[in-house]
C-alpha cells in the first residue's frame, strides 16, 4: 500500500506504538487548546464576529455539499501536487495568515513555520505576526512562503513592508481586503482583550524603518507611543480600488487578494493586474451574517474565468472539506484555526500533526472518491444537498 495518507495512517495504527497522545479530531484539538489557554487568547482565536453566525454558516455550508464517489478507478498512485503562481507545491493546502501566534504558544510563528517546512505546505506570514517577517523567513529557510499585507494608512510603511518581504524571500503578497477595520467581537470586548495593545503582534511595525521614522523616541524607550502609532495607522477604511494601482507599482511579486466574496469584486480587481484571489470571510471573524465562503466559490471561479487562480478558506477542517473546495473550483485551500489549536496544544509538533493529518485525510478521501490526480477533481464530485 502506498500513498501519503496510507503511510500516516499505518504509523498511527502500528501495534508497537502506544496510544495516540495527541488528539486526532478537530473538535478534540480545539477542546485541548481550550483547556490550555486563558479566556482572552482562546476567545480571540476561536470566536467569530458578532453572534458567531458566519463562523457556524461556513461549517453548515460545507456540510451541505456532499461528495459523490466513483468506484473501480485505479487510485493506487495518487498525486496531490499543484502548480500555483509558478511554484510546484506538494499539496493543494496552505497555512492561512494568522496574527499574533504567541498568544497560543510562546514560540508562535517560529514553531508554526517549522511545522510548515516539515510538510512542504506554504506558510503565509501575517503582517500582525509576533516575530518579524525576516525572523520567520529564516526559520522557513527555502520552504515556500508568502507574505500577508495589512495595508494601513501610511504608504511609506506599506511600501517598506513590501520591500522587506521581497528581500526576505517571500514569493507572493496576500493583500487582505476584509480587515480595513477590526470587527465587533463580543467576547474580546467583554474580556477587554486585544493583544496588539500590549505590543504583541506588532513586531513588523516596531522593526520597520519607515514606522520608526514616525516616532519621536524609539519603541525600546517608549513602547506606549509606538503602540499608539500602530493603532493610528493600522486601520484604513478609506481604501478603494485605485489604491490597488499603488500596490501593483510597489512590488513585482504576484498579488493575491484575500477576503473577497462578491464576483463583481473579482471582475473589478482583474482590471488592476491581480494574480489571484482567496474567497474568504476571514473565518467568520469580520462581517457577521455573510454568506459562507464555500457557497460563493463557484461564482467566484466563474468570474475569474481561468485568468488567475482562485483559492478558498473559512471552515476547512477535514480532508472532505478540502476535496469539496477543489471540486467547486479552488486551486488550493488555506487552513486557519486547526493549526493554531495544534500550536496551542504542543507547539511545532502539534501544528505539524494537525497539518499532516489533514493532508493524510485529504489523500485518502481523494483516492476513496475515485480520483488520482488534481485534474480529476471536478464539479461531478459534488452535489448540493438543499
Ligand atoms: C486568531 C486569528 C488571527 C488571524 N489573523 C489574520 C491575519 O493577521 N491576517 C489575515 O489575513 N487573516 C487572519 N486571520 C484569518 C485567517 O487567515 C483565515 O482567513 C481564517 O482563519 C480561515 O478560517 P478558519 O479559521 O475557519 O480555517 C486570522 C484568523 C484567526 C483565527
Ligand atoms: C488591530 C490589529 C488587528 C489585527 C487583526 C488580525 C486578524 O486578522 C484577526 O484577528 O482576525
Amino acid at each position: 500500500m502506498t500513498g501519503y495518507g496510507n503511510d500516516v495512517q499505518f504509523k498511527m495504527y502500528h501495534p508497537d506504538k502506544k496510544k495516540q497522545e495527541l488528539p486526532v479530531s478537530f473538535e478534540d484539538w480545539e477542546q485541548q487548546a481550550r483547556e490550555r489557554l486563558a479566556d482572552g487568547p482562546y476567545h480571540y482565536i476561536a470566536d467569530g464576529a458578532g453572534s458567531g453566525n458566519t463562523a457556524g454558516e461556513n461549517r453548515r455550508a460545507l456540510d451541505n455539499w456532499r461528495l459523490l464517489p466513483r468506484m473501480m478507478v485505479d487510485t493506487e498512485n495518487r498525486d496531490l501536487s499543484i502548480q500555483l503562481l509558478g511554484e510546484h507545491l506538494p499539496f493543494p493546502v496552505l497555512m492561512a495568515p494568522i496574527g499574533v501566534q504567541t498568544i497560543a504558544h510562546e514560540e508562535g510563528e517560529l514553531a508554526a513555520a517549522r511545522a510548515a517546512k516539515q510538510t512542504g505546505v506554504p506558510y503565509v506570514a501575517s503582517t500582525a505576526s509576533s516575530f518579524t517577517m525576516e525572523r520567520i523567513a529564516e526559520e522557513l529557510d527555502d520552504a515556500p512562503k508568502w507574505f500577508q499585507l495589512y495595508w494601513g494608512k501610511d504608504k511609506n510603511v506599506t511600501a517598506s513592508f513590501l520591500q522587506r518581504a521581497e528581500e526576505a524571500g517571500y514569493s507572493a503578497i496576500v493583500a487582505t481586503l476584509d480587515t480595513q477595520m477590526l470587527s465587533w467581537r463580543e467576547k474580546d470586548l467583554e474580556n477587554g482583550y486585544l493583544p496588539f495593545l500590549q505590543a504583541e503582534g506588532i513586531a513588523n511595525y516596531l522593526s520597520d524603518p519607515a514606522f520608526r521614522a514616525k516616532l519621536e523616541r524609539p519603541p525600546e524607550e517608549d513602547i506606549a507611543a509606538a503602540v499608539q502609532q500602530f493603532v493610528e495607522i493600522f486601520t484604513n477604511a478609506a481604501l478603494s480600488w485605485e489604491d490597488l494601482a499603488f500596490l501593483r507599482r510597489q512590488t513585482n511579486l504576484p498579488i493575491v487578494l484575500k477576503g473577497v466574496l462578491d464576483p463583481e469584486d473579482v471582475k473589478k480587481a482583474l482590471e488592476y493586474d491581480i494574480n489571484g484571489f482567496i474567497v474568504s470571510n476571514h473565518g467568520g471573524r469580520q462581517v457577521d451574517g455573510t454568506v459562507a465562503a464555500i457557497d460563493m466559490l463557484p461564482e467566484m471561479v466563474e468570474a475569474a474565468g481561468g485568468r488567475v487562480p482562485v483559492l478558498m478558506d473559512s471552515g476547512i477542517r477535514r480532508g472532505a472539506d478540502v476535496i469539496k473546495a477543489l471540486a467547486l473550483g479552488a486551486e488550493a485551500v488555506l487552513v486557519g484555526r486547526p493549526y493554531i489549536y495544534g500550536l496551542a496544544v504542543d507547539g511545532e509538533n502539534g501544528a505539524y500533526e494537525v497539518l499532516r493529518n489533514l493532508l493524510a485525510d485529504t489523500d485518502l478521501t481523494m483516492g476513496l472518491t475515485g480520483r488520482a490526480r488534481m485534474k480529476d477533481i471536478d464539479r461531478s464530485l459534488v452535489r448540493r444537498q438543499k
